[in-house]
């Protein structure tokens, strides 16, 4: 016969043994599913994007109740959070976009003003920030760079919403992922969720969708409801677009403040091009009047193209003229690398480098257009 103590051993033996197996059985089911699952080093990679957004936010933030801590979100929320700008990080403002002084007035005075003065503003609801707003117009005339820079005045986190980590596939839980782009961005109100190209994620919704996309569409417009009916929430859907005829009505109901911005104008595009010229060293023979007329049609970002295309072309030929001269000539003209070159009137982009530039840009928008319209004749 065992002894007592024979027996409570053997039966100390089993319990280990069994605990020795259910844990090496659950460790290995849990290796086994990350292994399997295809979003989890997406989802590692996410959370540590989140982190590092989450601790520069802490770093402003004046007291310790308002620092944000990675066990206050859910792991959906985390994904959400890589997608966040510091405000650190946005690097524009009002000065850095010219032309828009109208659109950028009445901004300021819908959505700005608000969120930055909200005890005020609470004191009736027809004053409150709209919770959607709607930029349109044609492609590179300003709409990042004015949400951007509403974030930046307003003082708002931004969550640059890419709609690929919603609808991927392999993310699955797409509906949860919906909810948590809300959830967050209560949790940091003050808050942007920007959504560019916002048609390309809410065009009417048909019979096209898959049924994921549908529902987490469709979970997405509740959660926005939600949003517009918490009278104290600051949280604001700032939509981009190219196609506003593209939205439904649905969503163009819930952006009840909608902003038209244009291909810029005369005027508009002189003062661009000012503001892009400001930094670099012009030649007395610019015109910048003249350059504006020279260029109806063209975007901000057209106008940023041709300067840095004359830019560049003044380059070249400084060196390409440099490198015909005479090497020891070179260097007595402009010693070492640290020479500035500050005052050095060969690299003044002058008007012909502008005009040379316009012509070129010309050229291959032409093409652009004409392959664009051949490509259109062959499909009919
Ligand atoms: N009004 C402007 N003032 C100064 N720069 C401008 C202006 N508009 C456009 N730009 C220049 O063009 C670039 C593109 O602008 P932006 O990305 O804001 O255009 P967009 O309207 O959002 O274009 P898309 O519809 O293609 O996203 C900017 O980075 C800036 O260099």
């Amino acid at each position: 016969m065992d002894s007592p103590d024979g027996s409570r051993g053997h039966i100390l033996a089993m319990v280990v043994r069994v605990c020795a197996v259910t844990a090496i059985t659950y460790y290995s089911a849990k290796w086994m599913l990350g292994a399997l699952d295809p979003n989890s080093k997406m989802r590692k990679k996410a959370k540590q994007v989140a982190e590092q957004q989450l601790r520069k936010l802490n770093s402003t933030a004046s007291d310790v109740a308002q620092k944000f801590r990675t066990r206050d979100f859910t792991e959906h929320e985390m994904v959400i959070a890589s997608l966040l700008v510091a405000p650190e990080d946005i690097d524009v403002s009002w000065s850095d976009i010219a032309g828009l002084d109208a659109v950028i007035q009445e901004l300021r005075e819908t959505v700005v003003l608000p969120v930055r003065h909200r005890d005020l503003f609470r004191r009736s609801q027809l004053w409150r920030a709209p919770k959607g707003v709607l930029l349109h117009g044609p492609p590179g005339c300003g709409k990042t760079l004015i949400a951007k820079a509403i974030a930046k005045d307003a003082g708002m986190r931004f969550i640059n919403l890419d709609v690929a980590v919603l609808t991927d596939k392999w993310y699955g839980e797409s509906q949860k992922l919906a909810t948590a782009v809300f959830t967050l961005a209560q949790k940091l109100q003050p808050c942007i969720i920007f959504l560019d190209e916002i048609d390309s994620f809410l065009r009417m919704r048909g019979s096209g969708d898959h049924e994921a996309t549908a529902m987490m569409k469709t979970q997405f417009m509740l959660q926005w409801d939600g949003l517009m009916s918490s009278a104290n929430v600051c949280v604001l859907v700032l939509g981009a677009t190219n196609r506003p005829q593209d939205l439904d009505k649905a969503i163009l109901r819930r952006m009840p403040a909608q902003f038209h911005i244009g291909v810029p104008r005369d005027c508009q595009r002189q003062a661009i091009l000012q503001l892009i010229l400001q930094s670099e060293q012009q030649h007395p023979s610019v015109n910048l009047k003249e350059l504006a007329r020279l260029t109806p049609g063209f975007s901000g970002s057209d106008l940023r193209e041709l300067c840095r295309h004359a830019s560049m072309y003044r380059m070249r030929q400084f060196m390409r003229e440099k490198l015909n001269t005479d090497e020891s000539e070179f260097e007595e003209d402009f010693p070492g690398e640290d020479q500035n070159y500050q005052d050095c009137e060969q690299l003044q982009i002058q008007m012909d480098d502008l005009l040379k530039s316009l012509t070129a840009m010309k050229i291959s928008k032409f093409q652009a257009h004409s392959a664009f319209v051949e490509k259109d004749l062959d499909l009919d």
